[in-house]
């Protein structure tokens, strides 16, 4: 089995729903993306598949996120935009588009600042 990572980001408002302390008010970050699959086989260019098309789904899924206020959005109108829930969206988005019989995505990891990051995974 091969791993794949690629590094993106996106840049958004948010607030968090149910909270109570600073980030309960509107604030934003850049968060910083990586996403990993993991492909079962390679192709005869030896790619589980290729970074071009890990990057371009990837900047189409974020572009939804990209310079918007989250909580406008769904489901973070009903659902606090945490990092932990943007992972886990972004984790289903990212396994509609990209998830084949070769491929699946693994994992999904926000950083909301250099010093914390959330994780998604199914295991
Ligand atoms: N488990 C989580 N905890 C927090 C989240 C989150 O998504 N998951 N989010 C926030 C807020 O979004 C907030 O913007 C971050 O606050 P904080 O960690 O305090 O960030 P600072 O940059 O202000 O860091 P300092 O170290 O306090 O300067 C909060 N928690
Ligand atoms: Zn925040």
């Amino acid at each position: 089995m091969y791993r794949l990572k690629i590094f993106t980001h996106f840049a958004a408002a948010h607030n968090l729903m149910h909270y109570e302390g600073d980030c309960e008010h509107l604030h934003g970050h850049n968060w910083k993306v990586e996403v990993t699959v993991c492909a079962q086989e390679l192709d005869q260019a030896g790619l589980g598949i290729d970074f071009k098309i890990l990057k371009a789904r990837t900047k189409e899924v974020l572009a939804q996120l990209d310079h918007k206020y989250l909580n406008e959005l769904e489901p973070f109108n009903q659902l606090s935009p945490s990092s932990e829930n943007i992972a886990c969206y972004l984790f289903g988005q990212l396994s509609a588009c990209l998830n084949s019989a070769n491929v699946a995505v693994e994992v999904v990891t926000v950083w909301e600042s250099d010093q914390a990051c959330a994780s998604y995974s199914l295991t």
